[in-house]
C-alpha cells in the first residue's frame, strides 16, 4: 500500500505559465534535478513548466542577495529541465498567492526572495499580484535564428537573461525547436521572445523559454519585451498590456524599475507519495489528494 504521506505540493499558473509549488518551511526538501524532472512530467509526474520551493531565507542552501530580507520567504525557483534560475515573474506572483492562502503573510504589500535579488509583491483582491520586477537592463544586440529566420534581437536582462526580437505576425512561426543564439554571448542559455507590436498600447508575445521549452507565457519576458517596444520607440519609460498565447498581463517599465501585474491561481493541493519521493530516480511519481 503507498502512502500519501511524502511533501506537500501546490498546483498554480499564472497565465497558464505553470508550477508545482513545494513548501518547505525547515528547509529539508532535496531538490534534486531528477525530482524537478519527474514532478515537471506532464505524463509521469504533477506537470508545470518550473517547480517553486517555498523557503525560509534563513535556511537557505546557498547565499542569498544581499538585499533579501533574512526574515523573507525565498522562492527557489527550478526550471522544468532540472536546471536553476535566477528569476520567475509568473511565479513568483504564484508564490506570493501561495504566501497569503497559506496564512504566512498577509494580503497588501511584502518582500520575496529570489536569486535575483528582493522583489515587492503586492497581493490585491481576485488573485491579482503586481510584482516590482526591477530595472530591465539593455545589455544589447545579436541575433537569433528561428524556424530557419535569421532575426536581430534585443539582449535585455531582468536578472534572467532574455534575447527580444521585433516582429510582425508571431503566431505563424514554429518554435518547436529551440531557436538558434550566440552560445558565446549566453553560455549559461537564454529566453527568446517574439514580439508583435500591435498598437500603442498592446503587444502580442510567445517565448521559448530557457530549460523549458515554447510557454504559454513568462512574466520576466513580458517585462523585456516591454522594454525593448518602448526603447524602439524612441521612448525611456511606457507601459503595454501584453498579450501571451495563456492570457494578459500589464507591463509599466522606466528607467528605474519595472512592474508586472497579472492573475495567480491555486488550482490544487495534495501529497506526494512518501516512497517515491525518497526512492531511487526513474520511479514513476505517483500522487494523490488533488482536492480542488
Ligand atoms: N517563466 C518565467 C521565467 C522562468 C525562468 C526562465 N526559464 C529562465 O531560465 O531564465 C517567468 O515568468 O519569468
Amino acid at each position: 500500500m503507498q502512502s500519501y504521506t511524502g511533501p506537500e505540493f501546490f498546483k498554480g499558473h499564472g497565465t497558464e505559465n505553470d508550477f508545482v509549488v513545494l513548501p518547505d518551511p525547515r528547509g529539508e526538501l532535496e531538490l534534486t534535478p531528477d525530482r524537478v524532472r519527474a514532478l515537471c512530467d506532464r505524463r509521469r509526474g504533477l506537470g508545470g513548466d518550473g517547480v517553486l520551493r517555498v523557503v525560509p531565507t534563513a535556511l537557505l542552501d546557498e547565499p542569498a542577495p544581499g538585499d533579501v530580507p533574512s526574515g523573507a520567504w525565498f522562492m527557489d525557483y527550478r526550471n522544468a529541465d532540472g536546471s536553476v534560475a535566477e528569476m520567475c515573474g509568473n511565479g513568483v506572483r504564484v508564490f506570493a498567492r501561495y504566501l497569503v492562502e497559506a496564512g504566512l503573510v498577509s494580503a497588501g504589500e511584502f518582500v520575496v526572495g529570489t536569486r535575483a535579488g528582493a522583489r515587492t509583491v503586492g497581493v490585491g483582491p481576485q488573485g491579482r499580484v503586481t510584482v516590482d520586477m526591477g530595472a530591465a537592463v539593455v545589455r544589447g544586440h545579436s541575433s537569433v535564428t528561428v524556424d530557419g529566420y535569421a532575426m536581430s534581437a534585443l539582449s535585455v536582462d531582468l536578472g534572467n537573461p532574455h534575447l527580444v526580437c521585433l516582429t510582425g505576425e508571431v503566431s505563424e512561426l514554429d518554435l518547436s525547436v529551440r531557436p538558434g543564439y550566440d552560445p558565446e554571448l549566453f553560455p549559461q542559455g537564454v529566453n527568446i521572445e517574439l514580439v508583435e507590436p500591435l498598437d500603442g498600447e498592446r503587444i502580442r508575445m510567445r517565448v521559448y523559454e530557457r530549460g523549458v521549452g515554447e510557454t504559454r507565457s513568462c512574466g520576466t519576458g513580458t517585462v523585456a519585451a516591454t522594454a525593448a517596444v518602448v526603447r524602439a520607440a524612441g521612448e525611456e519609460r511606457g507601459s503595454r498590456i501584453v498579450l501571451v498565447p495563456g492570457g494578459v498581463v500589464e507591463v509599466e517599465v522606466t528607467p528605474e524599475t519595472s512592474t508586472l501585474t497579472g492573475p495567480a491561481e491555486l488550482v490544487a493541493h495534495g501529497r506526494l507519495d512518501a516512497a517515491w519521493w525518497s526512492c531511487p530516480e526513474g520511479t514513476p511519481l505517483t500522487v494523490s489528494g488533488v482536492d480542488r
